[in-house]
């Protein structure tokens, strides 16, 4: 077997204060293979956003080591990529000119990265909205502009922290099947954290529970369904297996949550 892209040695983080040690996460043990995509649910504030702090290198283990492709994080990686809740696009700037910001803080060859930007928006169904501003959108379509304006930057991995949680309910399940199919055309490696345990499912080839805090991986699902590997996200809802999945994330998930209480 190849290096992980993505791997968590043992790893363990506290958050500091004057007077205060909260532990939110405990011997952390993850490997993420190339092109993988790996949903994570939890009880609430049990460190999942922290979790995908520590594999951006936005913050830094207080125990253990986090490595992308076999080498030790060691600050912000250009490797990683974020798609969130509020797709933070600039008002004043029009669809194209928000997907080049990236680009300029980072100082990559602007010319290439119009060029990809306008293939991609092309591709994913928004070659028509170059030139609107973000307000002319639907909040699916915002979504996948922020999605795009990620692609520009050419990530490895995309770290996914709840991006569907302001839609109503049809925009989730139509977006959903779009990131879905785009990450998994793009071949990034991903990594979304959800409440929802549906979209978890129906999202990623593994499903991992986290346990209360000090928060660590109390249980892992693969997800296969006999239908075949292709069905998207909506189908998969249908799908066979769905319901027997759900019910044993749900149990693992309830029984944090009850021992919290
Ligand atoms: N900067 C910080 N300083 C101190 N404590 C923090 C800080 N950030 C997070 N925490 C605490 O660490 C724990 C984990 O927080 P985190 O946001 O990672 O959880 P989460 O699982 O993503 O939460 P949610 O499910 O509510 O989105 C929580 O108890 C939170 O209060």
């Amino acid at each position: 077997m190849g290096v992980p892209q993505i791997e968590m040695r043992d790893v363990g983080l506290s958050y500091f204060s004057p007077k205060h040690e909260t532990e939110a996460l405990r011997d952390i043990r993850l490997e993420v293979k190339a092109g993988e995509f790996i949903s994570i649910v939890g009880p609430s504030g049990c460190g999942k956003s922290t979790l995908l702090s520590l594999v951006s290198g936005m913050l830094k283990p207080t125990r253990g080591e986090v490595l992308l492709m076999g080498e030790r994080v060691n600050g912000v990686s250009p490797r990683v990529g974020y798609m969130l809740q509020h797709d933070h696009l600039f008002e004043w700037r029009d669809v194209l000119s928000n997907l080049l910001v990236g680009a300029e803080v980072r100082r990559i060859d602007k010319k290439k990265a119009k060029e990809k930007a306008l293939y991609l928006l092309e591709r994913y169904g928004l070659g028509g909205f170059a030139h609107h501003s973000p307000s002319q959108l639907s909040g699916g379509m915002r979504q996948r502009v922020a999605l795009v304006r990620t692609l520009v930057a050419e990530p490895d991995i995309l770290l996914l922290d709840e991006p569907f949680s302001a839609l109503d309910f049809q925009t989730r399940l139509t977006l959903a099947d779009d990131v879905h199919h785009i990450i998994k055309e793009q071949g990034k490696t991903a990594i979304l954290v959800t409440h929802d345990i549906p979209e978890a499912i129906t999202m990623a080839d593994r499903v991992l529970v986290m346990s209360k805090r000090p928060s660590t991986f109390s249980a892992s699902y693969d997800i296969v369904f006999d239908e075949g590997p292709d069905l998207t996200p909506w189908r998969k809802r249908e799908a066979g297996r769905f319901q027997e999945y759900f019910n044993g994330i749900w149990k693992e998930l309830d029984a944090h949550v009850a021992s919290a209480g």
